[in-house]
């Protein structure tokens, strides 16, 4: 059989039909045919004699070559594929289905060979090409998006209209050629949810890639960033995107979602601050202290902006809690009518007065946070900052205000007498309060790629500076501007923050930046603390005094308390996890106090 191949193919090619043609047919699709399996395939095995003269039976092909394919490729109807066989053919006389219909040969009534214009066979599928499919639903799109455009400006204040829904082509008044052609007529309307505005389509229009990007891709190029330079003096602006609760082994936070003006990244801040919370830290904070609030997610987005859309981007709309069903919370008050929180009755505090809030800037590293890699202490930085932040802070008492009275023994002039007879002499404590600002600069700003670089050539000896210097980095690429800007939309860039670091350029960035900063918190890596001697309590870097009477206890008994607080607190994953050790974090903490002015004493031990 494979001699006969090419005649067939010819025919294919040049789409005529020759007397041998029709023959061949003829022969192939004939029930004497004692070609085997290109007989039609019904059961007949091929019979062959050996030499021997012996009857050998060739095994049957189970596929065989189908006729009915090859009858109608030089039928000339053009390429012929197994789907037309399912679509039913419009011309009586085609194909409706496979092989039981098989059409008759083309003959003559006298039954010779029509040879010069053989019946074409024309194929015509009643389900429309997938193409016009395509168009006309395209077309309905557009007609239904026409449609709502030129409503929604009629209408501008509505606020579905602000939406730019696309309508059901269903629905009433929208003539759509999906329906009229397809018969979509009678389709049932969606449901409409609970709420009648669609959240989840206003949040994603109000949200796309990035909200000063609209049209970016997510990807950073370097023209965009050329194009920026210009205006590198101008603050970038920060929106807070969303908010939502998350518990943690330190308790729960805030989580802020960022988007900026500057770069495509989505920078984080995690705000502790137990007083949105619960009820008993409300009571033990000052009374004046406000709520560590977002102002860029807290402003009304737009008009007739529904309460649900408030709450699923979590703008101050009901408290967020597991189950909660939303429930104002209490507007803020100045203070002035609240009645004297637990502490300030206790010792008597202004209710001016509060702990300024702890602010760590921190970078991201995947490779310290995510893999626990003891190359670097970022992973144990960032729990380090999140536990300090969620401590609570020592409150001293307010000087006592005093009045005056006359003294008996010299009437006519004021004597101070204190207002209470006893000023306590330790401190009294209060919930903390503080944010960690998550940028993602990766590497000091350089990108994980180019940090696995990095590490690959401190494997050669050299150190983190040196080898971002020679990828052609430098030392730190990192910038502030956005970090000042989420503090600034928190309300906390005026009223003088505590910032954890040992890194001067992080203190004078953020300065520069105009973020008000009344404390510098070292933060000593635990290493360096527990089990050396160093003298900072449980590793905090504190400024002394947070702990309860830390700095006089020896250091053995730190240790133990911090692995009694360590295996008693829930959660797992590297926050709470403990401390990072081992010798290249050892060259790299002592890089970053000789090669980078970090403001950290090297214990004798290291
Ligand atoms: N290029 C580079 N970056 C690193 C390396 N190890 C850690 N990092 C990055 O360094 C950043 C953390 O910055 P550090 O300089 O360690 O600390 P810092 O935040 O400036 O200083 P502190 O506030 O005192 O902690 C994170 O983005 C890490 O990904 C390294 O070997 N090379």
């Amino acid at each position: 059989m494979p001699a006969m191949m090419p005649a067939r193919s010819t025919h294919m090619s040049h789409n005529t039909t020759t007397q041998a043609d029709l023959d061949l047919l003829s022969l192939l699709t004939s029930d004497q045919s004692t070609l085997g399996p290109l007989s039609g395939g019904r059961g007949h095995a091929a019979v062959t004699h050996t030499q021997e003269g012996k009857k050998k039976v060739l095994p049957r092909r189970d596929s065989p070559m189908d006729a009915l394919m090859i009858s109608a490729v030089i039928a000339g109807s053009g390429p012929v594929t197994r789907h037309h066989f399912g679509h039913g053919m419009a011309r009586p006389g085609a194909y409706a289905s496979c092989d039981e219909s098989r059409p008759t040969s083309p003959t003559h009534e006298n039954g010779t060979f029509e040879a010069h214009s053989p019946p074409k066979v024309i194929m015509k599928s009643t389900q429309a090409p997938r193409s016009e499919r395509l168009r006309l639903e395209r077309e309905a799109r557009e007609a239904a998006l026409n449609n709502n455009t030129s409503k929604d400006s009629a209408l501008s204040t509505s606020p579905t209209s602000a939406m730019n829904i696309p309508r059901h082509p269903s629905d009433k008044g929208t003539t759509s050629p999906l329906s009229s052609s397809f018969g979509n007529k009678d389709r049932p309307r969606r449901k409409m949810s609970m709420d009648p505005t669609p959240v989840t389509q206003t949040l994603q229009k109000a949200s796309p890639v990035n909200y000063f990007h609209p049209n970016s891709t997510g990807i950073q190029s370097p023209p965009l960033m050329a194009s920026t330079s210009a205006s590198a003096s101008a603050r970038p602006k920060v929106r807070c995107m969303a908010r939502t609760r998350v518990p943690t082994p330190h308790g729960e936070v805030f989580l802020h979602l960022y988007h900026n003006s500057h770069d495509m990244k989505e920078h984080l801040a995690i705000v502790i601050d137990p007083i949105q919370l619960d009820p008993q830290a409300k009571a033990a904070a000052p009374r004046r202290r406000k709520e560590i609030r977002s102002k860029s997610l807290d402003e009304k987005w737009r008009e007739g902006e529904t309460e649900m859309e408030r709450l699923v981007r979590g703008a101050y709309t009901g408290r967020l809690r597991p189950g909660a069903e939303g429930g104002r919370i209490e507007e803020e008050t100045d203070g002035d009518d609240v009645e004297m929180s637990q502490a300030e009755q206790e010792v008597g505090i202004d209710s001016q007065q509060d702990v300024k809030a702890l602010i760590r800037i921190h970078s991201e590293c995947y490779t310290g946070e995510t893999i626990g890699s003891m190359r670097c202490d970022c992973g144990e930085q960032l729990d380090e900052a999140l536990r300090s932040i969620a401590e609570p802070q020592p409150l001293l008492a307010a000087k006592n205000p005093t009045h005056t009275t006359t003294s008996p023994e010299s009437p006519g002039l004021p004597t101070p007498v204190p207002s209470r007879p006893e000023t306590p002499a330790e401190p009294t404590y209060v919930p903390g309060r503080g944010v960690v600002i998550y940028m993602r600069q990766e590497g000091r700003g350089i990108g994980l790629l180019e940090k696995i670089r990095a590490y690959n050539l401190q494997d050669l000896g050299h150190d983190t500076v040196t080898a971002n210097l020679m990828l052609g980095h430098g030392a730190d690429e990192r910038k502030y501007d956005v970090a000042a800007e989420i503090l600034r939309d928190l309300g906390l860039a005026d009223e003088g923050v505590r910032l954890l670091t040992n890194n001067p350029e992080k203190v004078e960035g953020l300065g520069r930046e105009g973020v008000k900063i009344s404390e510098r918190v070292g933060m000593v890596p635990r290493d360096w603390t527990i089990g050396h001697g160093h003298g900072h309590g449980l590793g905090l870097g504190h400024s002394q005094g947070i702990l309860h009477g830390a700095g006089a206890a020896t250091m053995g008994e730190e240790e133990k308390e911090y692995e009694d607080w360590r295996l008693r607190r829930a959660g797992v994953g590297l926050i709470g996890a403990g401390k990072a050790s081992g010798p290249e974090l050892e060259k790299y903490l002592r890089t970053k106090v000789e090669r980078m002015g970090h403001m950290i004493d090297i214990p004798d031990k290291v």
